[in-house]
């Protein structure tokens, strides 16, 4: 498997199960992407976030009525609490071309995995369905030991610039880059405020 950072801004995503496991998908992807929840039930959750709620028994409903929610969507999830049920519907999306993760049962094409993200990155955390106690684990862990990622890009990316117009060598600019990456004080004049951070580094590094 492969990790893609994916661009869903209006792509239609249908999730099957309107439970715990359904409004966290649901979460995931909206208001990003465009989402609706069939289900027989809806959490109330579910029913205040702003996606699309159908109700449908898809134990009764036809293939074509399944497939019709389906429409034009790039991603289906299933999220229901019958193993059976969300692999048929596997079955569909492989039918109709269309990506598909199962929360429980037959794994689909596409893994849903735990996400980091801030204004300037995003970092996603698999194991490959192995243990996705795991994969929380390791995003608390970053984020308990990493809370300034997005004042570090920022700052990196302003020392950046203007070492481009000071200086020529790209290998020095590196090295000044690194090194700055690498100090713990920058880290903790960071955790103040960028500028403090910008001060230090002029004092240290600029001259
Ligand atoms: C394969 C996958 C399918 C998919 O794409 O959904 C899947 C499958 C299953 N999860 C189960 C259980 C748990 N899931 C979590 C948590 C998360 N699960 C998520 C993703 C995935 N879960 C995909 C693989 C991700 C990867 O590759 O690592 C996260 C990342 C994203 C999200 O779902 O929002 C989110 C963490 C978000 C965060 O906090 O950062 C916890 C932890 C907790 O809740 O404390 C537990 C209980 C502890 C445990 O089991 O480890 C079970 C039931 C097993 C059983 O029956 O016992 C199945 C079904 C099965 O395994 O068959
Ligand atoms: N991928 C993940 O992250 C995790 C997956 N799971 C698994 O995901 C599944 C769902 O878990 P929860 O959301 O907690 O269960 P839940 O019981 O809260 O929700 C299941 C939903 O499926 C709907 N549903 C069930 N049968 C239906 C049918 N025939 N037609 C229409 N709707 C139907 C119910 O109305 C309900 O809204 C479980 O099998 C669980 O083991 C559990 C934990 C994490």
């Amino acid at each position: 498997m492969i990790p893609l950072i994916h661009e869903m801004k209006g792509k239609r995503i249908v999730i099957f199960g309107g439970g715990d496991v359904g409004f966290r998908k649901a979460a995931y992807f909206y208001p990003e992407a465009e989402v609706v929840v069939v289900s027989r039930r809806h959490l109330e959750e579910i029913q205040r976030m702003g996606v699309l709620c159908i109700e449908m028994d898809l134990n009764t409903a036809s293939e074509d009525d399944i497939k019709k929610v389906i429409g034009d969507s790039v991603l289906i999830v299933a999220s229901t609490s019958d193993r059976t049920l969300n692999n048929r519907i596997g079955v569909f999306a492989k039918e109709l071309g269309i990506h598909f993760n199962n929360a429980d049962g037959e794994p689909g094409d596409i893994i849903i995995p735990s996400k980091i993200s801030g204004e300037n990155y995003i970092i996603a955390i698999s194991t490959g369905g192995k243990s996705p106690g795991m994969s929380r684990y390791i995003r608390l862990l970053i984020e308990e030991k990493c809370p300034n990622i997005d004042r570090m890009i920022e700052l990196q990316n302003e020392v950046r610039e203007y070492l481009k117009t000071t200086i020529p060598e790209q290998k020095k600019r590196n090295e000044i880059l690194r090194k700055i990456i690498y100090d713990d004080k920058v880290w903790s004049e960071l955790e103040i405020n960028k500028d403090f951070a910008i001060k230090y580094i002029k004092g240290k590094y600029l001259q």
